[in-house]
Order: C-alpha cells, then structure tokens, then sequence
C-alpha cells in the first residue's frame, strides 16, 4: 500500500474510473476523508476533489447500465462495476445538498473492496442516528409539513439507512402527550416536522419526560433539570421558523434532513418559566412582552393567513404603539466573556459556549444534581416599555436574519435580555428597521440589553393590585388610561409570547438552563465556501 506524505498510511488507493477519464482515488481514514484526483488534469480544471468522511451520506454498489455514460471503449472491452458515494454538498448561504459520485473498475473484488471499505467508515460514525421518531404537523405554516416530509427528507432518510416512525400529528399536543407514552429511550432522536410551535411542544414532551422519569418536579422554579440526551431534529414547516434558521443558517427542509443523517449535535440553552411555583413553559427562543406578545395574541385569530399573518399583526400592532409599565429584576451571567453587544456572533465550535460547557461539567461534578443558587446581586429596573425581549439565541430568521440580538450564544447558558423603553413611533420604527440591515439595533437612548442568567418581571398593574387588593377584573373595564386617552398607556397586561406560544400570566420568573437539549445541528458555519464544493464544479465541467 502506498504511503502518503508524512509516512501516513492510506486505507485505501485505487486507480478508478470516474466519467471517461481514470483517477486516483484515496480513501484516507487518518484525515478521516474520500479524496480523488485527477493525474492529469486537462488545463484550468483543478482536479483534486475530497468528502470528508463524516459528510458522505451513503455508499451503494451502482448498476453500471443504469448510469448510461458513455465511458468510450472501456465498455465494450469488459463488464464494469462501479460504486456510487452519495456526499453532502455545500452551496451558497449555509443551504446543503446531496451529491453523487459513481466510480467504476473492471474487477469486481476492488469494487466491493471500496464499498465495503467505505461502509466500515460509515459504521464507525457514531453520532449518526439509526432511528428516529418523526413528528409532523399537517398544518403548519402553509400546511405543507406532510407533503415536505415524503418527497424530500423521507427518501434521504431511507437513502441513509435511517428507520422511522412517523406520526402525523391530530390535534395541538398530540405529539407531547405522545412523548409521555411512548419508548422514547429506543430512539435516537425525535424529529419534528414543522414550526417552532411544533419544536416547542415535542421539547416539552422530552424535557418533560426525562424529568418525570428522574422524578424532577418542574414546578420547582430552582430544581436542577436533567439534561436531555435525545437530539432533536427540526424539519422547518412553520411560518417564522426562527429555531431551524438560528441555529443551522437557513429554513431549508434538505439542508436539516442532512444535518440530522450526519448526525450533527448542538447543545442549546433552555429557558425555565414559572408563575408562583407554578411551571409555565420552557423557552429557547423568544420571550417576548408588549410588541412580540401583542402580535402573537391579534395573530393567533388569524391563523387562516398563514405565514402573513405575523406581517398583519405585525403591522396593526406597530401602529398601536403601546406601552407597558412593570419592574425587571435581573442577575447577570457573570459565567460568560460574550456580551450582546459583541460584534462576533456564535458559530460553529463556538469558543463561548465551549467553556460554558467546560463549566458545566465541573459544577455537575462538584455539585451533583444539585442547584446552587447564584450568589449574584439582583439589579431592579423600573419603567415604561414598548417591548421587554429575552433571547436564548440570535433569534435570526427569514424576516430578520441577524435576528434579535444578533451576538446572543446557543449554549453559553445566558439570554439577552432587551428593553425598549417608552420612545416615539418613528424611533421604534428606527429600532424595527435595523433588525433587518447592517446597523446596531441597540445603539439608541431607549434600548439597554443585558445579558442575564434569570429574570422576573412584575406588571404595573398585578403589583397595584398586590398593594391594595384590588379585583383584577374590575381594573380591565377600563382598556386604555383614562386620563390621557391618547397616550398608549394601556393599563391592562401584555401577553408573553414563549417561542408562538402565549403565556397565561404577566408576571414570571426565568431562569436559563445552560444546554439542558441538544439538537441534530453544528450551529451556523462561518461563511466559506467549502474547497471540496469548489473543486467538485470542477469535476462537473469533466464529466
Ligand atoms: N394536527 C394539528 N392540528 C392543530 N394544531 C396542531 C396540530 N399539530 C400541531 N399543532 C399545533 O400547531 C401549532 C403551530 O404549529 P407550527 O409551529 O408547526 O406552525 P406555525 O405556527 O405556522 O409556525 P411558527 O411556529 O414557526 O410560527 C403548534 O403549537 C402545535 O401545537
Ligand atoms: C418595518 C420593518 C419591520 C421589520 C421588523 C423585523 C423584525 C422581525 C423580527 C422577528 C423575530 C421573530 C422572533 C421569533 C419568534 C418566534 O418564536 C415566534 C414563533 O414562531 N414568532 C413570532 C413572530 O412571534
Ligand atoms: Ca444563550
């Protein structure tokens, strides 16, 4: 067997067929690639090519006929055998693909020599889930969940050996009821094909689950949860699916399937919400109060539109303009270097969310299961605002794609906490906009943002009603403060918005758990196009 540069030795090194010409192909286990090379390459054409191994998808034994190429006099001096590697391939704007490469030879010993070869690599991969539980929605975003599902990640699962169960969901819930009846320990992970509503309640489902099987009670707001193994992948069906874009790049169904065949692993941040002792929901995206939750409640009744229907609340509630009055008290996540107002945002083996990790590990082995409630001084701000926004992530999506706050981490254990105080119509509109271009969006007088490991927030209104015992259902008669009629001040509560879903109390209490669930993701890539995507053009143009 050949050596290669440096004394490694190669698994494998054939002279193979690859269209009418012959190259050198090398499966090299050391550098953990498939690389191929033309010896000598016509002029202008690079000819080198590799896949990194824990990017092929597949490897299957081809018919050789089936592919119909005209491979010149090799066919008619011999019967040929080829294998077909099936690979991801990297496009523009973080979209995957899935790509082929056939080789052939004349023996067929060497053919199944390469196939088997490559199989055992294959075999070797083991954060590639065998089986998944699928979850879809039939009736997320523009109801098309069913039909994303069977033409485009159904196939690509079957390509890559994956077997399923698949439950097309009946009602809201269903899959989260499900998730407390079902084996869940026999799967690999659970696949929800649909929006972040959809994600929201299969999360629930596991997190639930994992901590009713450990007899963690989540009505304790200081419970110290198990983290949860089981990888969840998300198959993007929904209407903002700001999960799916914040966490791989884009909302594109392929891209996530491959994602969830390489058997990527992202740990996330999982936000814990609770209303006197009470649990309410978990969150890794959006807590939103005022603008964020008032969209939600106008657009909930409008389901009908679909996807437009955000842009009309949207736009209805932008011209509302109201304001809330309440306290925030917050501890700062001193465990973490990043700030929000960081100019680097969390990619792929992001070094913060590294450590945090790191941290975690040690504190679980000094401490165990149990908490240890921060020491950390509680700072209280008081105020009137237009928006009050917690992020476990950037929270970027197809409307806004550096998101919300665009420096926020994914597993660092912190949410960014934005506030956006009482301003004019024309300076949130400012605000709105630079969601959407290059500008800071929290270089205004009326924004601060903090990054935080728990928060509370009180309404105005339930700490009147604490203080003189006031019936709160007298209070809402009056919508809107009588006094000033035109001011905005609206004296009844705003509604959270908890990743599309809305919350049945004003005042809570948050706290963030760092990397309690991990997703089929590697977070987003740095912007390079790859160079076996470059030279694999180059192979296009010879065949
Ligand atoms: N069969 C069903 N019938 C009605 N509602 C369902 C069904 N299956 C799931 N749901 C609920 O539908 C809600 C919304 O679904 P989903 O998140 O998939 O779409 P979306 O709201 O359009 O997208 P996004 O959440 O990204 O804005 C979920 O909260 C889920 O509980
Ligand atoms: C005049 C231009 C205004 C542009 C405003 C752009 C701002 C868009 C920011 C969207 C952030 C969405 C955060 C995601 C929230 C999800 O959890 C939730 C459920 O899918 N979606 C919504 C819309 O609440
Ligand atoms: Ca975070």
């Amino acid at each position: 067997m050949e050596r290669l540069p440096g004394g490694r030795r190669p698994r494998l090194v054939s002279s193979l067929g690859l269209g009418r010409r012959s190259w050198e192909v090398t499966l090299d286990e050391e550098r953990g690639r498939l690389a191929w090379c033309d010896p000598r390459p016509p002029r202008r054409v690079r000819g080198n090519c590799f896949v990194p191994i824990s990017e092929i998808i597949a490897v299957e034994e081809t018919e050789f006929n089936k592919k119909q190429r005209n491979i010149g006099r090799w066919q008619k001096m011999a019967k040929l055998h080829a294998f077909t590697v099936y690979y991801v391939k990297k496009a523009r704007n973080h979209r995957w693909r899935c790509s082929d490469v056939t080789f052939w030879c004349v023996e067929e010993h060497l053919c199944n020599q390469w196939i088997q070869a490559l199989k055992e690599l294959l075999e070797m991969q083991k954060s590639r889930p065998k089986q998944l539980l699928v979850y879809i929605n039939p009736y997320g975003g523009k109801r098309q969940g069913k039909r994303i599902y069977e033409q485009k990640v159904a196939p690509l699962f079957s390509l890559a050996s994956i077997s399923t169960d698949v439950v097309i969901t009946e009602r809201a819930n269903h899959a989260k009821d499900n998730l407390f009846e079902v084996n869940i320990y026999k799967y690999d992970g659970v696949v929800c094909v649909g929006g972040d509503g959809m994600f929201s309640e299969v999360m629930h489902g596991l997190i639930g689950r994992i901590q009713k099987d450990s007899g963690i009670d989540q009505n304790n707001p200081k419970a110290s949860l198990v983290q949860c193994n089981i990888r969840i992948g998300i198959i993007p069906a929904g209407s903002t699916d700001c999960i799916c874009y914040s966490t791989v790049g884009i909302s594109d169904p392929v891209t996530s399937a491959l994602h969830i065949i390489v058997g990527d692993c992202q740990p996330l941040d999982v936000s814990s919400v609770h209303h006197n002792n009470t649990f309410l929901k978990y969150s890794v995206s959006l807590l939103g109060y005022g603008f964020y939750g008032d969209i939600l409640k106008d657009s909930e009744k409008k389901r009908w539109m679909g996807p437009m229907r955000y842009d009309y609340s949207g736009f209805k509630t932008f011209l509302s303009h109201h304001y809330y009055e309440g306290t925030i008290a917050y501890q700062p996540a001193k465990h973490t270097h990043g700030s929000p107002r960081d100019k680097e945002s969390c990619r792929t083996g992001c070094h913060i969310c590294k450590k945090s990790e790191k941290q975690l590990a040690e504190q679980k082995k000094e401490h165990g299961l149990k908490h240890e409630e921060g020491e950390e001084e509680w700072k209280v701000i008081k105020g009137k605002f237009l928006a009050i926004n917690a992020v476990n992530m950037s929270c970027a999506c197809p409307r806004s794609p550096k998101g919300l706050s665009p420096a926020a981490h994914l597993a660092d254990g912190s949410a960014d906490l934005i506030l956006v105080r009482k301003c004019s119509r024309f300076d949130f509109l400012r605000y709105l906009v630079r969601h959407t271009n290059q500008d800071d969006q929290f270089d205004f007088p009326f924004v601060d943002v903090y990054r935080v490991k728990s928060f509370q927030f009180t309404s105005k209104l339930s700490e009147d009603n604490e203080s003189n015992g006031m019936d709160i259902g007298k209070k809402r008669f009056g919508q809107f403060c009588r006094d000033h009629p035109a001011c905005c001040c609206n004296i009844v509560n705003s509604t959270w918005n908890c990743d599309g879903e809305t919350l049945d109390s004003s005042a809570i209490e948050v706290r963030v758990h760092c990397q309690l669930m991990k997703l089929f993701a590697r977070g987003i890539e740095e912007n390079c196009k790859d160079e076996a995507a470059h030279s694999q053009s180059s192979i296009e143009q010879l065949l």
